[in-house]
């Protein structure tokens, strides 16, 4: 698979050599620091455990995270970051792609010579996460092909068709290129195939740095090394790839071209991977044969070994094993420093790559309203394959209007009383069930599908504003075509008031509160971080509207501190619409007993034209929420940590190098 020769083109197979591609890009840190204030630490040094409970002294600690690290990143080579847990390997590569979202960090990062930050490598490198979160609906083909389509402005379908199937092929995706991806209800593709496919969809879009979270987790012997050789392959057309990886097989060790070694954020080896055994056994660690070097790195480098187990206890060494072992660590990271191998490695930083970048090296998006109508064509997709969900929402509104249909059947040929009192009561309950139910249905339905939002709004397929108008726009019809079913069942089996006019004003009624709980729903989701608090939550929230509807509790009866209430619930409104609409003036009997329960009712004020704009502006106050809850969420997603505007960080990249590589 892998050409032998390392060239650095940037050039896969049938592309087109006239088109701007990203030039090759070298990433070159010195002395960086990352760290993060610990507040409200409770001290240590507290001896009493009142003290402790007590103390109302917000302690602030710093913790180094990475520690004074220096390196580069060569283009056309793969290098993988390794060290134990809770070595600072993930917070290297989230600071290195732009992914830090809190903390300090000093020090330089340079890309070809020019002054870069966190937030500006965001911006010219792909990054793929550990949890391949992607639309379960989709195919492995139709997720490819939305990457390069909200990537690629103005690509022919013939291009799209070359690049979609290009990524396939290397990524060996053929057999599943048409397997939905599933989740853990509908079965899809297997975990190795989803982290494959989880790369070739930022593998399909030009980028001269790719950054990887352990993208071997969870997998195989054998699929780990087939995506470790792609990632070679990947590098070999000259792309600058970075890999977090997980204590590697000797196999899979040997593909890597440079090696990282963190331990307590300090490097203690950034090199080529075959020289990193002489590195250690220089400094009296030697790796017995037919051993893993890795392994021998895990064990014997990077922990206590047995002699050093010894000379701890020959030492009397008074703190514990982990203190020991920070020793060790300090005194590696020093002999790192003092090495011939980190000299180059300074050379290197200081001499870097000097080549200009270009505009293709930034990663690009589509234009609001391209991505807008990929989005919709994405979303009734997904509706239309979700069977098992639009059939429940369907069956749900047959369901509830023929149960009420059957059990308040005929009700206008019932004795006097019953009529109004089924009315009344066939009203509210219909009423409430256009309202409760499709809030928790949407809140569980967006709110899982936001964590696919959050990846690729993170990976800068699109923004917030396409998406959620998107999403809105394609689930009106359901929300609309569910509330029409509703009321045409169940009006004419109860034997509401027969004119045409009333059936409109009751349907639409019924639209619009189902609206405005789906919209409610929407803010649920998109306010809530955690969908399990939000279903905690939402059903009080919902409740309360509920008991103020005017049907359960009498308006006029209610106490002043808590009867504003119902002012406020959507439900209330809705309900004197459909009351006012079948009640006023049913004369029955030759009583108009119609208007004299209405009266009763004390439903307020505002007649039905006032309380369809009341619920309405329900509608939108709740969307507008919800957007701006989505807003939020994706504001929390950015992790990009730059106090400078994109338009400032091109200017840098794409100018001259930083004052001190001028000659
Ligand atoms: N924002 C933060 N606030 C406080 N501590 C943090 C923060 N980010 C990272 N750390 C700490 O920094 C250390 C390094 O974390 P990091 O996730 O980078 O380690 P890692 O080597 O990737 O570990 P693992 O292999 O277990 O994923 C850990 O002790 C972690 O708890």
């Amino acid at each position: 698979m892998e050409s032998a020769d390392t060239r650095i083109s940037l050039e896969l197979p049938g592309d087109s050599p006239t088109k701007l591609k990203p030039r090759p890009a070298q990433i070159n840190f010195k002395d960086l620091e990352y760290s993060v204030t610990i507040k409200n630490a409770i001290s240590q040094d507290s001896k009493k455990l009142s003290e402790k409970l007590f103390s109302k002294k917000a302690e602030s600690k710093k913790k180094v995270i990475l520690d004074q690290i220096t390196g580069s990143f060569t283009p056309g080579r793969l290098t993988a970051i390794m060290g134990p847990s809770g070595s600072g390997k993930t917070s290297m590569l989230n600071l290195l792609s732009g992914r830090i979202s809190s903390g300090k960090v000093e020090g330089n990062i340079w890309l070809n010579g020019r002054k870069a930050d966190s937030g500006s490598l965001g911006l010219v490198s792909r990054f793929i996460s550990q949890d391949d979160v992607m639309l379960s609906t989709m195919t492995v083909r139709e997720v490819i092909e939305m990457a390069i389509n909200f990537r690629v402005d103005g690509i022919t379908p013939e291009e799209l068709s070359r690049r979609t199937n290009e990524a396939i092929t290397t990524l060996e995706l053929d057999k599943c290129q048409n397997t939905l991806i599933g989740d853990t209800i509908t079965k899809g593709i297997s975990g190795g195939e989803r982290k494959r496919t989880s790369i070739a969809m930022e593998m399909a879009t030009d980028s001269s740095i790719l950054f990887l979270d352990e993208p071997t987790s969870g997998l195989d012997m054998y699929t780990s090394s087939l995506v470790v050789k792609l990632l070679r392959y990947i590098s070999r057309s000259g792309q600058t790839v970075v890999s977090v990886i997980h204590q590697p097989s000797s196999d899979i060790f040997k593909l890597f071209d440079d090696i990282v070694l963190l331990s307590e954020g300090k490097i203690v080896y950034f090199g080529p991977q075959e020289e990193l055994v002489d590195y250690f056994s220089k400094l009296g660690f030697t790796c017995p044969n037919f051993t893993n070097p890795a392994d021998f790195v895990f064990t014997d480098v990077l922990n206590l070994n047995e002699a050093e187990l010894e000379q701890m206890n020959l030492e009397k060494f008074s703190g514990s094993k982990a203190d020991y072992r920070v020793l060790k660590i300090n005194d590696l990271a020093e002999k790192w420093i003092n090495s011939e191998q980190y000299r180059i490695i300074k050379e290197k930083v200081e001499n870097p790559l000097l080549d200009p970048l270009n505009e293709s090296n930034f990663t690009s998006t589509v234009s609001p309203s391209r991505q807008f109508v990929l989005l919709c064509r994405r979303a009734a997709k997904d509706i239309f394959r979700n069977k098992l969900v639009l059939r429940a929402r369907l069956i749900q509104s047959i369901a509830i209007s023929l149960v009420m249909g059957i059990v308040f059947y005929k009700s206008n040929n019932k004795p006097v009383n019953t009529i109004i009192q089924n009315f009344e009561g066939s009203l509210f309950f219909g009423i409430v069930s256009q309202f409760i139910p499709v809030a928790i249905s949407v809140l569980s339905t967006f709110g899982s599908g936001k964590f696919v939002f959050q990846r690729e709004y993170q990976n800068g397929y699109y923004k917030t504003k396409p998406y959620f108008f998107s999403k809105i726009l394609v689930e009106l019809p359901v929300q609309v075509i569910c509330p029409i079913i509703f009321s045409a069942i169940s009006y004419f089996m109860i034997g509401y008031r027969g004119s045409f006019t009333k059936f409109v004003i009751h349907t639409a009624a019924m639209i619009l509160l189902s609206l405005t709980s789906f919209s409610l729903g929407i803010f649920a989701s998109t306010f809530f971080d955690d969908l399990s608090v939000a279903l905690a939550i939402l059903p009080l929230i919902l409740i309360i509207p509920m008991i103020f509807s005017g049907f359960l509790v009498n308006s006029g009866d209610t106490m002043d501190w808590i009867g504003w209430l119902q002012w406020i619930s959507p439900i209330k409104y809705a309900f004197t619409i459909v009351s006012t609409n079948q009640l006023r003036g049913y004369v029955i009997n030759g009583q108009n007993l119609g208007d004299t329960n209405l009266k009763a009712l004390n439903l307020g004020p505002f007649g039905i034209l006032a309380c369809f704009g009341f619920v309405a502006l329900f509608f939108i106050i709740f969307t507008i929420s919800g957007y701006l809850g989505l807003e939020r969420f994706s504001r929390k997603s950015t992790l990009q940590h730059s106090s400078q505007s994109t338009k400032k960080i091109k200017a840098v990249l794409l100018g001259p190098p930083d004052d001190i590589f001028k000659k």
